[in-house]
This record gives C-alpha cells, structure tokens and sequence, in this order.
C-alpha cells in the first residue's frame, strides 16, 4: 500500500471515529512526521476522545512538529516529536544528570517516548507551581497534547514579534516566573529566550522538554544561560540587572529589595 493510500485509510479511520481532519493541505507535513508509531499513538489519543479535530500544522521544528486540534470544541496545541531527527545525543545529556529520568536508556524510539514524557511532567509541575505554561492534558509515545495558548486557531506571537507597552514590567514578570520556577517548581528551563516565550497581555513559557530540576550537573550552566538569554534581549528595552546579583535572587543566597 502507498503511503498515500496508508494516510487515505488512516484519515478514513479517524474520521469513521468522529474526528474532523480540518486541513487537507497538510499532507507533506504528514508524510514527514505521521510515521507508523505516531499515527498508532495518534489514533490512540483519538480513540480515548481526547482529541476530537486535527487541524492544520503550527510550527515544523527540527524536533517537533506541532498542529492546532480541538478536544470537544476546546483548542488543544498537538506536539509530536520527530523521531527520525531529533538530536539524540543532546538529549541523552539533559536525561543523564536528571534524577527523574536517569535510568532511560536504550533505543532513540524509547529516549524521545521519554522526552515527550519529560516535557509533560515539566509542564505539569509548572502548572502546579501557577506559572504561565500550557496545562499538559495527555502524552502518548511521541505525543503530547496540551491547552491551546491563542485565538481563533492562531497561536499568541513569540515574544520577539509581540507588541509589548512596557518592557520593564513583562522583564520583571519572567525573572518572577523563573524564581518560582526554580523555587516551587524546582526546574530550570535550559532553553528560555524571546522564541520559547509566548506573549498575549502577560507572558507564557513554552517548549520544556529540556527543562531540568537544580540537581542537574550542569543546572547551573542552564540558569545562567537562561538569565544571560533574557539580559540579552530585554537590555535592548530596558535597564536588566547583572546576572550574577539575579542568580543570586533566584537561588536564595541575596537579599531581596523590601
Ligand atoms: N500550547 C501551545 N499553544 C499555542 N501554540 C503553541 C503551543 N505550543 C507550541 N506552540 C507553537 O509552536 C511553536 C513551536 O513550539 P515548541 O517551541 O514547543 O516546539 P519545538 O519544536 O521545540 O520548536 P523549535 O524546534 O522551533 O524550538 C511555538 O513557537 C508556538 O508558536
């Protein structure tokens, strides 16, 4: 069977479920990622009617392609890490030093099943924390489902093409969502800047599969990349402390303004 005929009969089975297919264009974005094991992942997801539309494609990464859906009429954001590209070796080494996921070994399938796992767990200890992120609601295998952050199935603006009054403000609200992210949480992003930052009336981190807990050997490393990402950017709009005194803050070791 052609790999036009396999998708036609995936279609066929998905919509026989109830499940609208919005967007018949996106084709060549699913003969690159709807591989065997996502359409079997996907069809599960269906099947336990936690996915009720799949829509069109948002973003096309390097390690994942990400669709808008609809779960019973609530927009869902589908995530499906790519498993044929991704960077195995870099994310062997964000696995290795965290304590959470240190056993995983083995196949490139198996590490990316636990990355997607990771990236959910991360999402969900943020959400606990109040922190700004999207609510994961479901993973399977190479897929994770989370809330839709956007409207009218356009996704809120990266940071970097968001339209911002006050910079000094939204620059403060990140330092505090990365505070109680290392406090509360006990994560640290590892990939923050203006491009994993979403941005309607207040800001939302994204994109956390790589966040770690303080434990990590190279933690530090990630937190001071983190801070030093956001000076960069944000010291272009307004005045940023120096690094040092933010790490400082965050960890607990400085003294607070009154
Ligand atoms: N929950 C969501 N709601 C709305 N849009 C989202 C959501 N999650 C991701 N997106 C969109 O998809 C883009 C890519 O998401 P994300 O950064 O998580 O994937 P990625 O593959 O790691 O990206 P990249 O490889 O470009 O770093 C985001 O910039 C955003 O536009």
């Amino acid at each position: 069977m052609s790999l036009e005929d396999e998708h036609e009969r995936f279609d066929r089975k998905i919509e026989a479920m109830g499940v609208r297919i919005k967007d018949a264009d996106t084709v060549k974005v699913r003969d690159d990622v709807f591989d065997e094991v996502t359409l079997m992942a996907l069809y599960k997801l269906v099947h336990k009617k936690l996915i009720t539309v799949i829509g069109g494609p948002i973003s096309t990464g390097k390690e994942a392609n990400v669709f808008y859906g609809e779960r019973d009429g609530q927009g869902i954001a589908i995530k499906i890490y790519r498993i044929q590209t991704a960077n195995f070796k870099a994310m062997t080494e964000y696995m290795a030093g965290d304590r959470r996921f240190s056993s995983v070994r083995g196949t490139r399938k198996g590490l990316i099943f636990a990355w997607t796992k990771k990236e959910f767990s991360n999402l969900a200890r943020a959400h606990d924390a109040g922190i700004p992120v999207p609510e994961p609601l479901a993973f399977d295998r190479n897929i994770l489902l989370m809330t839709f952050l956007g409207e009218d199935e356009v996704p809120y603006p990266q940071l970097r093409n968001a339209e911002v009054e006050d910079y000094g403000a939204v620059y403060r609200q990140i330092l505090g969502y990365v505070e109680r992210l290392y406090r509360e949480a006990r994560l640290i992003h590892a990939d923050l800047s203006e491009y994993n930052i979403l941005y309607h009336e207040k800001p939302y981190l994204i994109d956390m599969g790589q966040a770690v807990t303080p434990d990590h050997p190279r933690a530090p490393v990630f937190l001071i990349r983190d801070i030093k990402n956001l000076n960069r950017y944000f010291s272009r709009y307004c005045d940023v402390p120096d690094e040092q005194e933010i790490i400082r803050t965050i960890v607990g070791t400085g003294h607070r303004e009154p």
